[in-house]
């Protein structure tokens, strides 16, 4: 199958990243509500969510149609939720708590039982809002089909939490697998699998810095069949639409026949 290779949003600045970032997710939010009534999103942790801060300002605050929105988690750490290394919290204090969304609408997962239950709850949890129709289901699979899926980049290469050779990564029948032993702390985590992420109506992709250039060159150019698969490079929605924002630096690798497109 051809290499969807998405579109790519290359900016001077992280800062007018951020707006880019902004009046998409808007529009998304926008297009589903009208669509569909509710718009579903899941998110990341790490640097996305301070990239992600101008949703809370005007005109964005005001005008997005927060009262739709579903809060997921395409990843998140196996840790109280109010550990500084948890995900929900992230969201939470940069943009949960800023813009007025429904606490009920907001999904994250059980922090108070193991990561392998934690991965199943959290998968009971999204097959009952499936059922309901608030998330959408892909024609294609039996998988969920989020609106949008919003993901990071390590600079190993990992998404989500989906790092490099794991298991994982050959998970085809789970939608939420855990692992207990990621190279990045903490060790306990749970994470979408590829089927759920390629599945979605829209994945973006927000990457800064020049760390993560290599990752974005590998994903982006054409390095062949013998090139690192790095699991960005598995990122590659069937039916949805695949998007990059990057600045500079994180896009200072890539070769010119991407950066002429
Ligand atoms: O551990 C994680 O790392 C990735 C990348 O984080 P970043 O700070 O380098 O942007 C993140 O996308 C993922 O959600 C998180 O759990």
């Amino acid at each position: 199958m051809a290499k969807n290779t998405g579109e790519l949003r290359i900016h001077e600045s992280v800062d007018e990243l951020r707006t880019d970032l902004a009046d998409y997710v808007a529009e998304l939010s926008e297009a589903s509500v009208k669509e569909r009534g509710v718009f579903a999103i899941a998110l990341s942790g790490g640097s996305l969510i301070g990239l992600m801060g101008k949703l809370c300002e005007a005109p964005y605050n005001k005008t997005v149609d927060w009262s739709k929105w579903y809060i997921f988690w395409a990843d998140e750490r196996v840790v109280a939720k109010n550990h500084a290394d948890s995900n929900y919290k992230l969201a939470k204090d940069g943009l949960l708590s800023k813009v007025p969304i429904i606490p009920s609408h907001v999904h994250s997962i059980n922090d108070s039982v193991s990561a392998e239950e934690a991965a199943d709850d959290y998968e009971f949890v999204i097959r009952q809002l499936v059922k309901t129709r608030v998330v959408s289901v892909s024609e294609i699979s039996d998988c969920p089909k989020f609106d949008l899926i919003l993901l990071g980049l390590g600079s190993d290469g990992h998404v989500a939490s989906l790092f490099p050779n794991h298991s994982a990564l050959n998970e085809r029948e789970e939608w939420v697998t855990f692992i207990t032993d990621s190279p990045k702390p903490p060790p306990e985590r749970i994470t979408f699998t590829l089927p759920v992420i390629n599945s979605a109506s829209n994945v973006a992709v927000v990457v800064t810095g020049e760390s993560k250039a290599e990752s974005v060159h590998l994903a982006i150019d054409d390095v062949g069949p013998d090139g690192p698969l790095i699991p960005v490079r598995m990122v590659q929605p069937a039916m949805g639409k695949l998007v990059w924002f990057l600045d500079k630096l994180a896009a200072s690798k890539l070769e010119d026949s991407n950066l002429n497109k």
